[in-house]
């Protein structure tokens, strides 16, 4: 049978940008995206978030100098800083899109549906693919409950022409605590719901506790072990969030912001009998689904490695690895480094404190208050704390977890040591910039 093209890659995220680029030598590729190209990561998620947060930190940082020698306290301006942001996301579709074109990779727009294993069906159009890779991404999930269309979602956050005055968010993950401090140094009234008492449950609690503090001291009131029960919307912009726990209370606006559902709804997955789960679509360690001609990636699986826009790339490049024959094995995956922006950042990377704290014949844990060092000092970063985990037997450096500013930097440093098995002599003998963040280094571990 002759197909239209050798690979079809569904979605033009993150995810299915690196397997059309990493195929595009070989094969004839088409990328069909049904929104904005780009995905989530540029357009709504990683890249604006990071823009704004640039801005708070920055007010943040000259706050803590306010008593060194900057008696100014700056005030965010919302509109600005928006505008700030949409130069940079407004062009990301159309230099995505120009991105592929002059690569030479065939794209289409609009949503992708499968008439069979090697048929999609776009709007009016088929096309046929020897193989197809789904890199739908995910989308926020929406709690049911009633009056839930009062919701707004991170895509909405990041997009608010105004801040509302005061703001909730439903859920104490990620999303809801980098928006919420987002919202909180810019001046909003913000209350977080959680239904447990347990915040960022990927890291460690004594970590997620010091992290609560600081983000209670900035306002952010939390409200844990508390269901959002019903939502009533009152007038244009006022929402009446009815809980189990305690008295209504009324804000401006409410983000679901727990967690995310990835996006199968309307591939038609079940009736050409790839198989899925809640969490998203079944892969094997090949990323194939249970179709031989189908595979799948990115936030549109169901796996145990977090869901980020690196794993993603990781997990395109691999595919098309595959199926340039460049690869044959199981997909292996580095150690995954991930962070909150959460002013300050916590971090972590490679072994979990839990599991060292339980093998402790094999692992030392070096915990170490850094508050007074000097890097942390200048910045006044005097919270700052940073745990290294290490193997007793070859001395190197298996896990990290950092709560500081500029915390992605160190972790970045940390993941490099991980990965490349680096020992504690040789993780020093070079010269990094002093002062740095790098040049600290020595002395974690
Ligand atoms: C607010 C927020 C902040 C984040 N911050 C970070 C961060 O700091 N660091 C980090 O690493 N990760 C972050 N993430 C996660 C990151 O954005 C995702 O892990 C990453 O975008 C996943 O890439 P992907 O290609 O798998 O999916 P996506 O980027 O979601 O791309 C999937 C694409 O497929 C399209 N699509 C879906 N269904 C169809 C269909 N049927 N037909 C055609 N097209 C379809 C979608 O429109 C979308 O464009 C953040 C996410 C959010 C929401
Ligand atoms: N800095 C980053 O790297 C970054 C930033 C944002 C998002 N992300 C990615 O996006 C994903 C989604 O982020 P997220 O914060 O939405 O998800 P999350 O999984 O991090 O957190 C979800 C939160 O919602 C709560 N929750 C779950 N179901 C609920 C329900 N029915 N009602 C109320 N609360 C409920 C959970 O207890 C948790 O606190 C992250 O897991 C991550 O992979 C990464």
């Amino acid at each position: 049978m002759a197909f239209d093209y050798d690979t079809i890659v569904i979605g033009g995220g993150p995810g299915g940008l690196a397997v059309a680029y990493g195929l595009n030598d070989s094969q004839s590729v088409l990328v069909i995206e049904g929104n904005l190209w780009g995905g989530t990561c540029p357009n709504f998620g990683c890249d604006p978030k990071k823009m704004l947060y640039g801005v708070v930190e920055a007010r943040r940082q000259a706050i803590r100098y306010q008593e060194s020698g900057l008696p100014v306290e700056p005030k965010i301006d919302w509109s600005a800083m928006m505008a700030f942001k949409h130069s940079y996301t407004d062009k990301v579709p159309t230099g995505t899109a120009a991105g592929l074109k002059s690569a030479g990779i065939n794209q289409l727009h609009g949503t992708a549906s499968f008439v069979d294993k090697h048929t999609l069906r776009v709007g009016d159009q088929q096309v046929t693919g020897k193989q197809i890779v789904i890199a739908t991404g995910a989308r926020p999930n929406i709690p049911d409950i009633p009056g839930k269309a009062a919701f707004k979602t991170s895509t909405d956050f990041l997009n608010l022409a105004h801040l509302p005055k005061k703001v909730g968010f439903v859920g104490a993950g990620y999303v809801a605590i980098e928006l919420a401090n987002i919202a909180v140094e810019a001046g909003a009234e913000v209350h977080i719901f959680q239904h447990n008492d347990r915040l960022l449950r990927n890291f460690p609690r004594a970590y997620t506790e010091r992290l609560k503090k600081l983000l209670a001291d900035k306002g952010i009131q939390f409200h844990l072990n508390t269901n959002v029960t019903e939502l009533n919307a009152v007038g244009n912009d006022q929402i009446k969030v009815i809980t189990d726990h305690a008295a209504p209370i009324t804000l401006n606006a409410i983000f679901a912001a727990a967690g995310r559902r990835p996006n199968l709804d309307q591939l038609n997955l079940t009736g050409i009998g790839v198989d899925i789960e809640p969490q998203g679509v079944k892969v094997d360690d090949h990323l194939r689904t249970n179709v031989s001609s189908i595979y799948a990636i990115g936030d549109a699986i169901a796996k145990s490695v977090p869901k980020l826009t690196p794993v993603s790339g990781i997990e395109g490049r691999y595919v098309a690895g595959l199926l340039t024959g460049e690869n044959s094995g199981p997909i292996h995956y580095p150690a995954i480094p991930h962070t909150v922006f959460a002013g300050p950042e916590l971090a972590q990377v490679g072994m979990t404190l839990e599991t060292a704290e339980r093998e402790t014949e094999q692992y030392v844990i070096h915990d170490q208050p850094v508050g007074t060092w000097y890097t942390y000092h200048r910045l006044q970063d005097k919270d700052a704390h940073v745990t290294t985990i290490v193997d007793k037997a070859t001395g190197k450096l298996v896990g990290a977890v950092v709560l500081a500013v500029n915390a992605e930097e160190l972790i970045n440093d940390f993941s490099e040591l991980i990965t490349h098995q680096t020992s504690a002599e040789k993780a020093t003998d070079w010269t990094p910039v002093y002062p740095s963040v790098t040049s600290d280094l020595g002395y974690f571990y």
